[in-house]
């Protein structure tokens, strides 16, 4: 992440289009037809862009949807001065510099709810999966092999699943895990409020050392880097077994694949890597590959057509409101105003410096032009400004050029 360095200002973009979205990562068509139905030209790509390639695809690119592959780094955004707003099409916006975008006066929207049942119920499954072995029988059963054997093999009635992370998702999870009879713990850095029978456990260490599983669902946050490591699994019962559908960079994958292959850890299911393809074509190598009762599968979690046309109508909304009203509520990054559109007023959306005295420099502009504010709504964050301005008078396109010419002027847009 990176701190914050302001762009030049830019002329402002008018209400006038063409305009273009560029989604990637095989967004739902959902979102496509509802930015085309808003008259948006739409690219749609299969497979995610590494950053040099993004730089030159974002020239004259409004919108930009991405998923979790995409990364944003400030390098991609060089070329994109018309850019926007970004729309995360999943739940994780780690992928993207959120104060490079921020400072250049782009917002960035998620879908926060969407996909939270789909990793849910697949993390279920895997508790289930791995305490019966069920892939390895299954494996051998395809192979010829018949192994009909109960050694090793558990009921998860009355077991201990330890949640890492008592969001979204593991509250979910939890309240799910307790309709087959386990016994749910978890562990948070934030107080929350159990559901069922949960029961919050103060420290790391003690919910490693007292559950039958451990499932991660804590967003890839300096915090959350490489929490389990080599310690930590050591910590954890002999036998025990951990899931990690969070991100990557949680888990140190050489650590987990030398306590699987010493057999201190029963199992393990694995959606997420610190390093993954780009596509659907590219190969894939991790150390856990051929270890017995290992799951793995290819970010999968959230990948349900329920969730996915969900998300591609939730965040393609989230956009919209906000090109056609200025409205940033939900943006992870961003100042948050939303204000209803006044028939007959004329709408200017600016982002600025937050500085003194600039929000007097605006007015004076629109005095000078003997224009009335009919209504003004400023949100700031410690680094910028986010104005929404409605004029009696038509005379956004001056009042725009004039703020533009201002040195903290970030970014300036017509909406009406
Ligand atoms: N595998 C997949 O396809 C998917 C993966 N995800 C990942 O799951 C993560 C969690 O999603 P949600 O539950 O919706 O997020 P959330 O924000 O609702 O919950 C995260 C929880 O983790 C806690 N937390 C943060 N840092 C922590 C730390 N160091 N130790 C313990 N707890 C900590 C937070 O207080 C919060 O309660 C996402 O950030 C994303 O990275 C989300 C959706 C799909
Ligand atoms: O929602 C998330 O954070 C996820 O990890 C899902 O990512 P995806 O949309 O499958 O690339």
């Amino acid at each position: 992440m990176s701190t914050a360095r302001f762009p030049s200002p830019t002329r402002p973009i008018t209400n006038e289009g063409p305009f273009r979205a560029l989604l990637l990562e095989n967004i739902h068509p959902s979102a496509e037809e509802m930015l085309a139905a808003e008259g948006f030209q739409v690219e749609r790509l299969s497979a995610a862009l590494k950053p040099e390639e993004l730089a030159e695809r974002l020239k004259g690119v409004h919108l930009l949807g991405i998923r979790s592959k995409t990364t944003v780094p400030a390098s991609a955004l060089v070329n994109a001065e018309e850019l926007l707003a970004i729309g995360a099409f999943c739940i994780g916006t780690n992928q993207v510099d959120l104060v490079n975008a921020n400072t250049h006066g782009i917002p960035v929207f998620n879908a926060p709810f969407s996909n939270t049942r789909s990793v849910a119920e697949m993390v279920l499954a895997e508790v289930i999966v791995l305490t019966r072995q069920l892939f390895d029988r299954s494996r051998e059963v395809h192979a010829g092999q018949w192994r009909k054997v109960a050694t090793g093999s558990r009921e998860v009635r009355g077991k201990t699943l330890g949640i890492i992370g008592y969001g979204h998702i593991g509250s979910q999870l939890g309240v799910m895990a307790e309709a087959l009879g386990m016994r749910v713990q978890y562990y948070d850095v934030m107080t929350k409020l159990p559901l069922g029978n949960a029961q919050s456990v103060p420290t790391l260490d003690e919910l490693l050392a007292t559950s039958d599983f451990i499932t991660l669902h804590v967003p890839a946050t300096p915090s959350t880097h490489m929490m389990i490591g080599a310690d930590q699994l050591a910590r954890m019962r002999k036998g025990a077994c951990l899931i990690n559908a969070s991100r990557g960079t949680v888990v140190d994958i050489g650590a987990l694949s030398r306590a699987l292959r010493s057999k201190h850890l029963g199992g393990a299911a694995v959606d997420v890597y610190p390093e993954e393809p780009e596509s659907n074509s590219d190969g894939f190598v991790t150390e856990l590959q051929g270890l017995p009762n290992v799951v793995l599968t290819p970010h999968i979690g959230g990948s349900t057509e329920e969730a996915q046309a969900a998300i591609g109508k939730e965040v393609a909304t989230s956009l919209l409101k906000y090109f056609k009203a200025g409205a940033t509520t939900g943006a992870v990054n961003f100042p948050q105003v939303e204000a209803p559109l006044i028939p007959g007023t004329h709408r200017i959306l600016n982002v600025h410096r937050n500085i003194p005295g600039v929000l007097r420099d605006i007015n004076r502009i629109v005095s000078d032009l003997n224009a009335n504010i009919h209504a003004q709504v400023l949100s700031t964050d410690a680094n910028i400004g986010y104005l929404v301005m409605d004029l009696d008078q038509d005379v956004s396109r001056p009042v725009c050029d004039a703020i533009a010419g201002l040195q903290t002027d970030i970014k300036t847009r017509i909406v009406s």
